[in-house]
């Protein structure tokens, strides 16, 4: 399957299942396409909106998509611009981190500290323990023009390392971005 995440193709998923299964599929918005597979099952390529859609619509689907083996597909597969992509839209402060990293600690500690919702809780990512953390951080310096660690995006906007969090914070700007 090929998952569109909306800014192109991002990623190349395949998974096989029945061809009664698809036909039982009920949102005919998705764009399907039968074509040869290797396994003896058909394939499909499903055009979607957003992975957050496919990922509803797979555990809302159980019995038809197979969650467990798409997710391990994902995760193996997943490119480092989606896996970026995807976290800073997803989530409201996303930290790119290394475990032992001392700024990163610092910042991450800084964030836990706020008084936010549970939502606004920062989602981490420890490249130093990720599959692909050394391609995520040749993909952040990219988007960003930041190579070091941290890397903090909050509300979908990048604000820079541990030093520029902590300037926001003593300037009292960091609280409004929570509001
Ligand atoms: N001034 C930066 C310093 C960050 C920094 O020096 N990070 C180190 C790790 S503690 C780093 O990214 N080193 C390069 C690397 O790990 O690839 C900040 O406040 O975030």
């Amino acid at each position: 399957m090929k998952v569109d995440t909306g800014a192109g193709w991002a990623s190349n998923i395949y998974i096989a299942w029945s061809s009664t299964s698809i036909s039982a599929l009920p949102d005919r918005s998705l764009f399907f396409r039968l074509s040869a597979w290797k396994s003896k099952d058909a394939s499909c390529r499903v055009r979607i909106a957003s992975l957050d859609f496919m990922l509803r619509l797979i555990t809302s689907r159980t019995q038809v998509l197979r969650p467990r083996s798409f997710i391990r597909t994902y995760a193996r597969m997943a490119s480092p611009q989606s896996i970026v992509d995807d976290a800073i839209a997803s989530h409201h402060v996303v930290v790119f981190s290394k475990s032992w990293c001392p700024f990163c600690k610092r910042a991450k500690g800084t964030l836990s500290s706020l008084d936010v919702k549970e939502e606004q809780k920062p989602y981490i990512i420890e490249l130093d323990e990720h599959d692909k953390g050394s391609e995520i951080q040749d993909y952040l310096a990219e988007k960003s023009g930041q190579r070091s660690v941290p890397n903090i995006w909050i509300g979908q906007k990048h604000i820079g390392g541990s030093d520029d969090l902590e300037t926001l914070k003593e300037q009292d700007k960091l609280t409004a971005m929570f509001s």
